[in-house]
């Protein structure tokens, strides 16, 4: 019997256009400028520090920008590089230069979830703050209040199942209690193999007839 639902961000509550043609291009036009400005905030260099050593160089500050600039364009999911995004996202939600896409069916379906007792969280690759952020000024007001926690790399990686046993042993509930729900196989596989229950948004993708996860192709499909 399901008891928690664990959800991913991009291209299940969110689309992969509003994190690929805006939160990322955002990023990538205010990070140099916001490196430049608080790179002495006890915040930020202690993910400079850690974003050089991932590098494995001695790199000067704009050759460190243009690396932060590489791992945007290739969709690098590095905890530094997530963290500063949620930093420098956080300008743009506050600025009201955007809000956090999240499908009507999610809304709907995840309020409905939260009514009838189910604890919900969130597990994505982008930061614990920038997940906030996304629900906290989304396109249908703040949905904070829905959520019971947020996980980010700082568990692990998603499409390693040692994360989903970390987070099922945070939440205190027995791993197959727990649905987690993503847009991508290998987090799946994951979640699976570390017990969970799963379902895979197809969404914008062809389904997979041979594949061991319930599919659906939005929220609406989901019967707990
Ligand atoms: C948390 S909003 C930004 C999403 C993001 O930066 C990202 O890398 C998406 O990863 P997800 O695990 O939600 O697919
Ligand atoms: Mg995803």
């Amino acid at each position: 019997m399901i008891k928690a639902i664990v959800t991913d961000i991009e291209g299940t509550t969110s689309s992969l256009s509003f994190v690929k043609d805006v939160l990322f291009p955002y990023a990538r036009a205010h990070l140099p400028d916001f490196i430049r400005n608080h790179r002495a905030q006890t915040e930020i260099k202690p993910l400079l520090a850690e974003a050089k050593e991932i590098a494995g160089g001695e790199l000067d500050e704009e050759a460190l920008i243009a690396q932060f600039i590489h791992w945007i364009d290739t969709d690098q999911k590095l905890t530094p590089l997530k963290s500063l995004q949620g930093l420098i996202w956080q300008d743009g939600y506050r600025n009201g230069d955007f809000t956090g896409h999240v499908y009507e069916d999610a809304v709907r379906n995840l309020r409905n979830w939260f009514g009838l007792g189910y604890k919900l969280y969130v597990y994505s690759s982008g930061s614990v703050q920038a997940q906030k952020l996304l629900f906290g000024y989304s396109d249908f007001g703040d949905l904070t209040p829905i959520f019971s926690g947020y996980f980010d790399t700082h568990i692990g990686g998603k499409k390693e199942a040692i994360s989903y046993e970390h987070i099922a042993a945070e939440l205190g509930l027995p791993a197959e209690q727990i649905l987690f729900l993503s847009d991508i196989k290998d987090e799946l596989d994951a979640a699976r193999q570390a017990g969970f229950a799963t379902c895979w948004l197809v969404r914008e993708q062809v389904p997979d007839a041979g594949a061991e996860h319930v599919q659906v192709s939005d929220f609406d499909g989901i019967h707990l």
